[in-house]
């Protein structure tokens, strides 16, 4: 039996999770390595202590001593807790009773630590701010760039949407919006933020689903109270911090479908409760919505509640790819070459004619992000003459560009005049070699005076060379 419970020891401490268990008193009597590790704390201090003297909670909030009353697991609770040494740690754990002859006789905690899976969550959050602050535009100050007017467009179908968008600012309505991505709309979304004069004034707050963990997502959206679970700490949800503002759900349709119900919940209530809080809140703020798909498409693939559906789309803006509005291309070139070279202090005199043309014929699957990246990657490339040429964008671009592009061999700095006194020169060599530098008979090929030759051949250097015998 030694030898058993001595292999079973040797078990849970080689394991990934963290295991804690305690008995009927809400003793700990098991404190794995791992759970040691991420908690900091010296297991002389947590065995045969009190869960509530080694933690800041109470038998209330408490999942173990929760479960012990209950008799039922709780599964998959996400947990933010300082460590005896102040560290913030996040973990996910479930909380399983366990039963002998119908009695429980002890509970216990399986969980892991995804404290680095938040930093990096933390750091991808944060490049995404960066790249966004790598901006042509300015933050307006509360945390959007963009206002209607902002947006690019003259094709008929922008200028209809932008006008939608418009009244849509003007009401109290959940818009959706979808369309491929990199179309703008996030674009649309904060614009529309922007033009009612209520909502600019408060905060935009933007949550990607498709992003981040589904128990990280709850947690985001409805924070959590202190000490609603082992430790946990305040934390103000993304409901709360859009105060009366706009939160925009991006990519609603990757949010898992329980998820969803609970935020149909909150929309039909217009309250919520952070997790483990008992307090209803009241819920403020605007909601906007995308999807990256036909939205009634992801209704019938069951990635988006059809009930939620409704809710979320009152007004529905549907932006086209760029391919269904190529009259709006040769405007956002224009755009972005002056907004970017201004952000590069590059002056850029023109494009050529010929790439703006086999732009306007290529497909963008990547929209208006994919147009922007490349003129960004051309524009820093550029060289001092100030002009856009193919070989200053990414070659895998143009590889899939339908047009073949003529690629002018550099011109002389003092361009077409340059081009022509080059070749005067060039013929004129060549025909007085060819006559043995004879000046009557070159002239008479070169279909010109004898004076006019004269003229010529000094005004372009060209002297007869020596011959050394
Ligand atoms: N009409 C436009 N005028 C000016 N800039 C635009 C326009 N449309 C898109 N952009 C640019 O393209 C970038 C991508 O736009 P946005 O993030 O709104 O696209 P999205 O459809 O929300 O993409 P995703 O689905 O990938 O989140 C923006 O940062 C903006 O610089």
């Amino acid at each position: 039996m030694e030898k058993e419970n001595h292999c079973y020891c040797t078990v849970l401490n080689s394991i990934n999770e963290g295991v804690i268990m305690t008995n009927s008193k809400g003793c700990v009597t098991l404190y794995n390595k791992q759970i040691q590790k991420f908690e900091g704390l010296d297991p002389a201090n947590v065995i045969g202590r009190h869960l509530t003297e080694v933690y800041n909670i109470t038998e209330e909030t408490s999942d173990q001593l929760s479960v012990w009353k209950s008799k039922k697991p709780i599964i998959d609770r996400y947990q933010k807790f300082l460590t005896a040494d102040n560290k913030e740690l996040n973990s996910i754990g479930s909380t399983y009773p366990v039963f002998k002859n119908g009695e429980i006789v002890a509970a216990f905690t399986i969980c892991r630590n995804l404290t680095k899976i938040h930093e990096l969550l933390n750091k991808t959050m944060q490049a995404q701010e960066k790249s966004t602050e790598n901006t042509l535009v300015e933050d307006l100050g509360n945390n959007t760039r963009f206002q209607l007017n902002d947006i690019v467009a003259k094709s008929d179908v922008m200028l209809e949407l932008l006008e939608k968008a418009r009244k849509a600012a003007l009401v109290d309505a959940t818009v959706l919006v979808w369309g491929e991505t990199g179309t703008g709309k996030e674009l649309v979304v904060q614009g529309i933020h922007n033009e009612n004069p209520l909502t600019r004034k408060n905060p935009f707050v933007a949550v990607n689903c498709a992003a981040i963990p589904e128990s990280l997502l709850e947690s985001l959206l409805f924070g959590t109270t202190k000490g609603s679970f082992t430790g946990s700490v305040e934390s103000t949800g993304l409901f709360e911090q859009a105060g009366k503002g706009t939160l925009y759900l991006d990519e609603i349709n990757s949010m898992p479908l329980n998820l969803q119900a609970k935020l149909l919940r909150v929309l039909q209530e217009k309250k919520f409760r952070k997790l483990g809080g008992k307090e209803e809140l009241p819920m403020q703020c605007r909601i906007t919505s995308s999807t990256n798909v036909d939205p009634a498409e992801c209704v019938a693939t069951n990635t988006l509640r059809k009930d939620l559906y409704y809710r979320l789309s009152v007004l529905v803006l549907e932006i086209p790819p760029l391919v269904k509005r190529r009259e709006d291309i040769p405007l956002l070139i224009n755009h972005f070459i002056n907004s970017l070279s201004a952000k590069y202090g590059k002056r850029v005199n023109r494009i050529s004619f010929d790439l703006v043309s086999a732009f306007c014929d290529y497909t963008w699957p990547g929209n208006v992000r994919e147009l922007e990246h490349s003129i960004e990657s051309a524009v820093s490339m550029i060289d001092e003459e100030g002009i856009l040429l193919p070989e200053h964008f990414p070659s895998n671009l143009l590889g899939k560009l339908e047009k073949p592009l003529f690629v002018p061999s550099k011109l002389p700095p003092n361009g077409l005049s340059g081009v022509l006194s080059q070749t005067e020169k060039e013929t004129i060599c060549q025909v007085l070699e060819e006559c043995g530098w004879n000046i009557s008979e070159s002239a008479r090929v070169l279909k010109i005076g004898r004076t006019n030759l004269q003229y010529r051949m000094k005004k372009n250097g060209i002297k007869q060379p020596l011959i050394i015998k």
